[in-house]
């Protein structure tokens, strides 16, 4: 996961996004008990698949965008281009059924039109909503209807231990579920997909683990007593279905000023039906404020090609991707290979290929890399010597530990010095000069999962300790990796990208006043054009990204001008 906001990387994800990200796997089915009891079910899942209707509501909101809608037995509904797309066009903009502000922001961002609230309007009810205007207040036709319920969901989801913002959520669809019910519906700008479309989406319910399913059951009885009106016909199955729903399909989204924070979570049941995920997508999506979502394509797409987003991380290891087209390669010519990747002893030219789990093994929690068994052994994809599973294994555990170790000195302690001593091993090799992303014998390669991920914490390690120009350099080879899996197939233009360009941009920054601060002005002309460049880099990214008037993308384009941040 990559973060680049100011504070440091924590890496860790809410309950919430934890089960989010878990849930967006294609395709899983849950495992069979025997091999041949898992060629039936595929037989018989091939026969009984259905090709899912499209209604025309769908086929209507999305005919302002240049795609067609269509749904195979493969790939359920989906969206393709009907004409040729540059980068940075939109193909769908919909504005969420429902969302909610995340419970850390919920007093920071004004819960109808998301922005930052400079003044505080708080319902004295349930004190739990807070609006930036009365204009906001006005708008809000929903409120009333989930007050007096919403005031006992914190109790609830401490003593069921679901999280809040899930029942937060479904508090509010059920609430525009009644809205809609009785002909009303509240209009700000622009119309919310209606909530009958939620009963369209894939749940995934046979994937949920049964103690997720009896967390939301208890919540759900809890709930139903709070107000049976605004939950009438609503059972507690119901409850569960709509529960996995979000796990399966609800987008986060942005801050519209910082970075990768999402400040609230909504479901867009259009975005979420049309765009299937690819490890390589040819389009993004990005939270708009008034709860809005937009998708766009991030680099050229042909008439009648899919049209894809990531659900995941997309420099995540090939397990957590688990399945789909891209990672079905043959491992041994995909850059996943390096996700968790040992450098060959032999030829120090490759790494030894850990074979791919199947999905099965995967969801079972059993993958290659942390099997048990030590007797097998992975070849070097360049020179076929092999190493024992156990060798390659342990050098990953032992990285993984530290890696961990390193989170834990900056989220416990709050200890960066500490925590850098744990990432700089992970990040530079420890004979070669630590600019060098070089191949070193039996080390993690430059491009493993852990070595990157490790960079992220340590860069903001160094930004917090003040050792700039060092923060500059681990910056520098978080991008030249990024460029590096560009080339390897991933999308050139991500946020991802945006985030560090505009990171170094603000490094070159400090560094250049620090210079003008001493008086050594060729020096501060210099890192100061370092700086421009790098958030011309930004800007140029976010556009296509994000678009070119997002807050993000002007805010970068501002930098791009100014002598100083
Ligand atoms: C957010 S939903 C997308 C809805 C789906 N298109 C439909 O018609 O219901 C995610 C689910 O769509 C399917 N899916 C997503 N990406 C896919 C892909 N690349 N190929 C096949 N199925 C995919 C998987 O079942 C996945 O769990």
């Amino acid at each position: 996961m990559v973060q680049t906001t100011q504070a440091p990387a924590t890496q860790e994800q809410s309950g919430l996004e934890k089960t989010l990200d878990q849930s967006c796997c294609i395709n899983s089915t849950p495992p069979p008990t025997d091999s041949s009891a898992s060629k039936k079910k595929k037989k018989k899942s091939k026969k009984s698949a259905v090709v899912p209707e499209i209604n025309e509501y769908y086929t209507n909101t999305m005919k302002p965008y240049p795609v067609t809608l269509r749904a195979t037995k493969a790939k359920g509904r989906h969206a393709v281009a009907s004409e040729p797309l540059e980068e940075g066009t939109t193909v769908c903009l919909e504005k969420a059924t429902g969302f909610v502000v995340r419970s850390a922001f919920i007093d920071q961002q004004c819960h109808i039109c998301l922005d930052d609230l400079t003044t505080k309007m708080a319902c004295s009810d349930c004190k739990l909503i807070y609006y930036c205007s009365q204009a906001c207040v006005e708008k809000d036709t929903l409120h009333h209807r989930a007050c007096s319920v919403l005031a006992q969901v914190p109790a609830i989801g401490r003593s069921t231990d679901v999280d809040p913002d899930l029942l937060r959520l479904m508090v509010y669809l059920l609430a525009k579920r009644q809205e809609e019910k009785e002909g009303r519906e509240g209009e700000d700008g622009m119309h919310a997909t209606p909530y009958w479309c939620v009963d369209d989406l894939l749940s995934h319910k046979e994937n949920a683990s049964p103690a997720f399913i009896r967390v939301i059951s208890d919540a759900a009885q809890r709930l139903l007593v709070e107000d049976p009106e605004l939950f009438e016909s609503i059972s507690v199955d119901d409850f569960v279905t709509l529960a996995c729903k979000i796990n399966s399909n609800a987008h986060g989204l942005g801050d519209n000023h910082g970075r990768n924070t999402d400040v609230a979570l909504g479901l867009f049941p259009v975005g979420a039906l049309f765009f299937n995920h690819s490890c390589n997508p040819n389009a993004a999506f990005v939270g708009l404020n008034k709860g809005r979502l937009v998708f766009r394509t991030i680099r050229h797409v042909q008439p009648d090609e899919e049209i894809a987003v990531s659900y995941i991380d997309l420099y995540a290891s090939r397990d957590e991707r688990r399945q789909c087209k891209r990672c079905a390669s043959p491992m041994d010519i995909s850059v996943d290979r390096f996700l968790h990747g040992v450098v060959c002893t032999a030829c120090a030219q490759d790494v030894y290929v850990i074979p791919p789990s199947s999905v099965e093994d995967i969801s079972r929690g059993q993958t290659k890399l942390y099997s048990t068994k030590d007797d097998e052994v992975w070849p070097c994809a360049n020179c076929a010597s092999v190493a024992t599973a156990k060798t390659v294994r342990e050098t990953i555990k032992e990285a993984q530990q530290k890696y961990m170790t390193g989170l834990n000195c900056i989220r416990k302690e709050k200890n960066y010095r500490r925590a850098r001593k744990e990432f700089e091993p992970l990040v530079f090799s420890q004979k070669k000069p630590r600019t060098e992303p070089t191949l070193t014998p039996g080390e993690l390669h430059p491009q493993d999962a852990i070595r990157f991920n490790a960079s992220i914490p340590l860069m903001n390690c160094l930004r917090y300790e003040n050792d700039l120009k060092c923060a500059v350099d681990v910056n520098r080879m978080i991008l030249e990796f990024m460029e590096q899996q560009a080339k390897q197939q991933l999308p050139e233009n991500t946020s991802e990208m945006a985030d560090f360009w505009q990171n170094l941009g603000e490094l070159c920054d400090s560094v250049a006043k620090d210079y003008g601060a001493n008086g050594r002005l060729p020096l501060e002309k210099k890192w100061n054009k370092d700086a421009r460049s790098a958030f011309a880099q930004a800007a140029k990214i976010r556009a296509i990204v994000f678009g070119p008037d997002h807050p993000k993308t002007v805010i970068v384009k501002k930098y791009v001008n100014h002598s100083s941040v």
